[in-house]
């Protein structure tokens, strides 16, 4: 639905933070996952029509078939977009109906009927209906995402682009605002930008891995995982052991379980005792990838 051709963006003060990006976006929940600076804002807001890229191209199927040239036509572009930005500022004193009534607005909803319709039916999507009348000022982080999301979905898009939207979610709202993700993902492309992994693992079924703004993978999480099946490795060791498996292994993580590092090690071999093969999760694929772009 989205196709991305060499997109490449360098910014004045020399940071390369778009580096040759191309991919292939299918309809449903495609997670872009990489860690800070990795270039997907970058590349989010350059699909969003919000800063010109300096090469390459991008080009998005409308409904009915059509090719829209994402990083020329922007008219067209924003008319089938919907976009959650990492920060978005909401004016505290204004009820969400209010606000989304407003934003309904400019997206050029001019019938009075068919946008309290509009409105009212989003209110009930984000599950905010209760809470309306509340001033925005006092909703709870997932609330707002949710909020964010309504906004995002006026004018039936068929690109919608999420970027970061967990950050700050406690789990509940976490799971509650990925839900209301993948229920949207049923029609349109949703592309969620996001460094934890967990939201692209529980999630996508598509996705891409980036780093210093280039692309590392793209495919089904499930392959790349599979890739390396029987090449993870893990370990409870000592703290003051550990700079000598770091030296020795290729460690993929650390993560304290009871106050003791267990390590992941990635090896074709069998690292040695007290190692145990277990199951490769996406983590591991990420960091891996990580690791030997790094090499
Ligand atoms: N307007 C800008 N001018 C100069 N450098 C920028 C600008 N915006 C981003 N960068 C740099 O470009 C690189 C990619 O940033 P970008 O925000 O796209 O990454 P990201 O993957 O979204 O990371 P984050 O999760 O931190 O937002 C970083 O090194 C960043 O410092």
């Amino acid at each position: 639905m989205l196709a991305i051709r060499n997109l490449g963006k360098t910014y004045a003060n020399g940071v390369h933070a778009l580096n040759d990006v191309t991919l292939d976006i299918p309809r449903g929940m495609f997670g872009l996952l990489g860690p800070n600076g990795a270039g997907k804002s970058s590349l989010m807001r350059t699909l969003a029509t919000l800063q010109e890229a300096d090469s390459g191209s991008a080009t998005l199927e409308g409904a009915n078939g059509e090719i829209i040239d994402v990083l020329r036509d922007k008219d067209a572009v924003r008319r089938r977009l919907g976009y959650l930005p990492q920060d978005f500022g909401v004016y505290p004193k204004v009820s969400a109906e209010d606000m989304l009534t407003h934003f309904a607005v400019l997206k050029g909803l001019i019938d009075r009927k068919q946008r309290r319709e509009v409105v009212d039916g989003l209110l009930q999507q984000v599950n905010l209906w209760d809470v309306r009348k509340r001033k925005l000022g006092t909703y709870s982080g997932g609330m707002r995402q949710r909020f964010g999301v309504a906004q995002a979905l006026l004018g039936n898009p068929r690109l919608v682009i999420v970027d970061e939207p967990t950050a700050g979610l406690d789990p509940e709202e976490r799971n509650r605002f990925l839900n209301l993700l993948a229920e949207i993902g049923e029609n349109v492309a949703v592309i969620l930008s996001t460094h934890i992994v967990e939201d692209v693992t529980d999630l996508c079924p598509t996705m891409a891995i980036m780093n210093k703004g280039q692309v590392l993978l793209t495919g089904k999480p499930s392959d790349a995982i599979a890739a390396l099946a029987n090449q993870v490795w893990r370990k409870q060791v000592t703290k003051a052991a550990l700079p000598e498996y770091e030296a020795r292994h290729v460690v993929l993580s650390t993560r304290l379980v009871a106050g003791r590092p267990v390590i992941h090690v990635f090896s074709s071999e069998h690292p040695g005792e007290g190692f145990e093969q277990v199951a490769p999760n996406l983590e591991d694929v990420y960091f891996q990838l990580l690791r030997v772009q790094a090499a």
